[in-house]
């Protein structure tokens, strides 16, 4: 089976931005599904993303499961915005609007909500608790839990809180993002040194009010335009350390658009925000290759692009 046909949609979360396959009848292995996400997610080929995302089946107290591959094919415990865009392959599956989804190592509630803008759907999903333990990632050299701190390692002066969404995230807040210095740090993280041998997500994060603005150099991918659960670590980090209020409304901004997050005092943390269609289509993927070969586009959905356009458009000014 080297050469294996997939149906598809193209969506994105806030400017994250992936195939999703329905994967719940297909039968890959591991490492085929890694070859097949590193092949549709090269954004020198005729699909490109920043992963890949599979609808899973549902298991005991679960409707549906999602698995999440990095464009490196590196699987990760979880992805907030492509959450939202596999619950709503979900729900239109099973003629469903809410749900509770297994994820790989923990589990998360989803359910349809109201509009962010008109013809936006718009999912809220809601993930943790954040955790605090980054002597488990492992990172090591900064002590068990890190809040405001100086990582030493890292060789940054900067204070960084390490926060589990379960995915590892090393969250700053600075004043003004500067995008040379967050590559830079998350090139040490990518090389998976010693001290943090499973690597980690970075964000840089300006407080604006009682809202935030959030870039992140992910983990397996590079600078994306956003990344939900670096929105939901960097909310839980700002209530943690006291810059933002717990359970308050807090938009977040990110270079795709945005979303709403609630963090509550048990460290549950509420997004809400886009799953998008962009077009649906049919490749093939050369397994052995690691390459997506044809591709037919079956329909692109301009009316949910323009949709979030607008709303986009408006967040960037
Ligand atoms: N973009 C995602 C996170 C994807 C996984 C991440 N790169 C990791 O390896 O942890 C999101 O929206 O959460």
């Amino acid at each position: 089976m080297d050469v294996v046909q997939f149906d598809f949609v193209k969506c994105h979360g806030s400017g994250n931005d992936f195939p999703l396959i329905d994967a719940r009848a297909l039968d890959l292995s591991a490492a085929e599904w890694a070859a097949v996400a590193r092949a549709l997610a090269d954004r020198r080929g005729p699909v490109g993303g920043d992963g890949l995302l599979l609808l899973g089946q549902g298991a005991e107290n679960h409707q549906f499961s999602m698995v999440m591959l990095n464009s490196d094919g590196s699987e990760a415990e979880t992805c907030l915005n492509g959450l939202r865009c596999v619950a709503r392959l979900g729900f239109e599956a099973l003629g469903i609007e809410a749900a509770q989804v297994k994820l790989k190592t923990s589990s998360a509630a989803v359910v349809r909500d109201a509009e962010l803008a008109p013809g936006v759907y718009t999912v809220r999903e809601t993930a943790g608790p954040a955790g605090l333990d980054a002597a488990a990632w492992p990172l090591h050299g900064a002590g068990a839990r890190i809040v405001d701190a100086v990582v030493p390692p890292l060789g940054s002066e900067r204070l960084f809180t390490a926060v589990a969404m379960p995915n590892p995230h090393l969250v700053t807040f600075v004043d003004c993002v500067d995008e040379a210095e967050l590559v830079a740090l998350g090139h040490v993280c990518e090389a998976a040194p010693d001290w943090l041998p499973n690597r980690a997500n970075v964000s840089f994060v300006e407080v604006r009010g009682a809202d935030l603005f959030v870039r992140t150099f992910e983990r397996g991918v590079g600078l994306t335009d956003s990344c939900g659960s670096a929105m939901a670590a960097s909310a839980f980090a700002a209530c943690l350390t006291g810059r933002l209020a717990y359970d308050a409304p807090i938009t977040v901004f990110n270079k795709g658009g945005l979303v709403r997050a609630q963090v509550a005092r048990d460290a549950m943390v509420s997004l809400s925000g886009n799953a998008t269609w962009e077009w649906r289509g049919t490749v093939t993927v050369d397994l052995a290759a690691e390459r997506a070969g044809e591709l037919v586009v079956h329909g692109h959905a301009d009316a949910e692009i323009a949709a979030w356009a607008g709303l986009a458009d408006a967040a960037s000014r």
